[in-house]
């Protein structure tokens, strides 16, 4: 044994166990005094001094020699004890048991119990330990990982990229930061639940991680976003990769309920050089990269670097979102409505329906087509606001109307909802509440709904759509025909009319495969006992085809162009 593992004696615990001991030799000395005062009595018939003293001799020398055998034993049960005691301290501390000699028997059973006890102890603590040295590695493993995926999290993301910035700022180097976004990932949540959205996001952390070299750090960033940074890179290499991830994620199929899936990722690289200014404009920069990747189409990747990318962007998203904004707050939103009408002239009349189309003025005048800020707006979550602002300001230009003509529903208007309202669970309360402060009846109004707006939550917007109708608002689904499931949507949407897809209506007095989908979808229609309306009337030629196949409806610009609310009633 090591000098240091030695057990140490512990002077306080001695001197308790002697003083014990000495109390035990103060019986000797009250013994000596019984006897010196029984003596003293017996003295008194000794019959003479001789006799008497040698008698005091032999009781004194007795009763020290009794004394001196108490301290020995005292002394000797002090060391075993003493010797147990560290032997205990020895094993609860994790040393093995040191030899001990025997004991006399009552002593011997002591200590074994205290040494099963003082061993006992020893296990039960190392158990605690190590279920203590666990809980720290899981706290410090949660602390820098998902745990859903096992990936590094943000902060270990940050905290490298801080280190990373600081070497392209002293040294030169150059990284790469790639943020990827899986592509309408909500659908798998929406139609499958969260559970299959979160089986999706553990089966794609190893298909991106087989793409990377072992120092290439991949992290999960939050909900369907990762990250990955390659150090010392050129730009070049990090958009290969992105490109390799994209396509890795692209050939995966996730599978759920006996079903496979195709998945996309948008992938943005920003490269960081030593003119990076810091975190948060990486951090922004790459997620605005991702997020152009998603404006391009989804599934592709978007490099900051590249010739023209910054402008592009200036001009794309991070541009529109502050525009956005501002024409929410300072009122640069503008409706104009475009009539629907009779095609047939003869049945035409006057303005009886519109559809209310949004429209953002720009400083020059200009009115810019919703195409241009709709995708930003998305992707911002702005929609609800958006589609909140069309319906109060078309309900306000229906009450002066109504009110100009003492007319309480002078025309039926169409306005197109978004997905993100579809599923937002107070929109019918505000809806009811703006057909009251208007004095709108719901039978003047109409919702147009796309189906890629309505697929992501089929459940939450039939269950808006029934609540409505029941309420005497109408339903069509616009642009029907441009998805592959249109015909599908009809038999999960109770709507009440359908908007045929302009691509296809334009096509009817050219193509001959137009005018059939046309002819079928407008028969389809009938047997449901929907209304059809024909979009992208532009010409008298695609009107006459129209009225061929018996669309009684159209919109266009054949029939009659988009124009301002006052144009369009307060004049008449
Ligand atoms: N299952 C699951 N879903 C999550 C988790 N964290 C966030 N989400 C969901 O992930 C979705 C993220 O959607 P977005 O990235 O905004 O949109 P998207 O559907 O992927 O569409 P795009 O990104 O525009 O292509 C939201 O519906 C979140 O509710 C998670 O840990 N598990």
């Amino acid at each position: 044994m090591a000098a240091a593992d030695k057990p140490v004696p512990r002077p306080e615990a001695r001197s308790r166990l002697a003083g014990r001991m000495f109390g035990l030799g103060l019986i000797p000395i009250a013994v000596f005094c019984a006897v010196f005062v029984f003596a003293r009595a017996a003295l008194g018939n000794a019959t003479n001094n001789a006799q008497a003293w040698t008698f005091v001799i032999a009781l004194v020398a007795s009763i020290c020699a009794m004394f001196a055998l108490a301290r020995l034993a005292a002394r000797a049960v002090v060391g075993e004890v003493d010797a147990v005691g560290q032997a205990v301290r020895h094993v609860v501390g994790g040393g093995e048991l040191p030899p001990l000699p025997e004991l006399t028997p009552p002593l011997e059973g002591m200590k074994q119990d205290v040494l099963k006890l003082a061993k006992d102890f020893a296990q039960q603590q190392g158990r605690l330990q190590e279920r203590l040295d666990t809980a720290r590695q899981q706290i410090f493993f949660l602390t820098n990982h998902d745990p859903l995926t096992g990936l590094a999290n943000r902060k270990t993301l940050e905290e490298r990229l801080e280190s990373v910035l600081v070497s392209a700022r002293e040294q030169g180097a150059t990284h790469a930061l790639l943020y990827l976004d899986v592509d309408f990932f909500h659908r798998i949540n929406d139609s499958f639940g969260h559970l299959a959205g979160d089986e999706l996001l553990r089966g794609i952390a190893p298909i991106l991680k087989a793409q990377l070299r072992d120092n290439e750090m991949l992290t999960r960033i939050g909900g369907d976003e990762f990250a990955v940074l390659l150090e010392n890179v050129s730009a070049q290499y990090a958009t290969e990769v992105a490109t390799r991830l994209r396509d890795a994620v692209q050939s995966w199929q996730f599978e759920w309920d006996g079903k496979a899936f195709q998945v996309g990722v948008s992938v943005g690289v920003v490269a960081i050089t030593r003119l990076t200014p810091g975190l948060a404009a990486v951090m922004s920069e790459a997620d605005t990269a991702c997020f152009t990747a998603k404006e391009q189409g989804r599934n592709r990747v978007f490099a900051f670097h590249d010739a023209g990318s910054s402008q592009y962007m200036r001009h794309t998203s991070r541009g529109w979102l502050k525009r956005i904004n501002d024409a929410l707050a300072e009122g640069a939103f503008t409706l104009l409505y475009q009539p629907i009408l009779h095609i047939d002239p003869a049945q035409r009349g006057g303005v009886r329906r519109v559809e209310a189309l949004l429209r953002m003025s720009d400083t020059g005048g200009e009115l810019i087509l919703p195409m241009s800020f709709i995708p930003v707006a998305e992707r911002y979550d702005l929609m609800r606001t958006i589609d909140r602002w069309v319906v109060e300001r078309a309900f306000s230009d229906f009450r002066r109307v109504a009110k100009l003509r003492d007319d309480p529903s002078p025309a039926e208007f169409a306005i197109n909802l978004s997905g993100h309202t579809l599923s937002s669970p107070d929109f019918s309360e505000f809806l009811q509440e703006k057909l009251s402060q208007y004095a709108v009846p719901p039978q003047a109004l109409f919702f147009e709904i796309t189906e890629t707006a309505a697929i992501a939550n089929v459940e939450r917007a039939r269950a808006l759509i029934e609540q409505l109708r029941a309420m005497g608002v109408r339903f069509y689904l616009d642009d029907f025909g441009s998805g592959l499931s249109s015909f599908n949507y009809l038999k999960h949407f109770p709507v009440d009319g359908i908007k045929i897809d302009g691509l296809f209506v334009k096509g009817v007095a050219k193509n001959y495969l137009d005018y059939a989908l046309v002819e079928s979808i407008q028969k389809i229609g009938t047997s449901l006992g929907l209304q059809t309306v024909a979009e992208y009337v532009e010409t008298e030629e695609i009107a006459r085809k129209l009225m061929q196949i018996g669309i009684p409806m159209g919109q266009g610009f054949y029939l009659a162009p988009p124009r301002p609310w006052e144009a369009l009633f307060e004049a008449t």
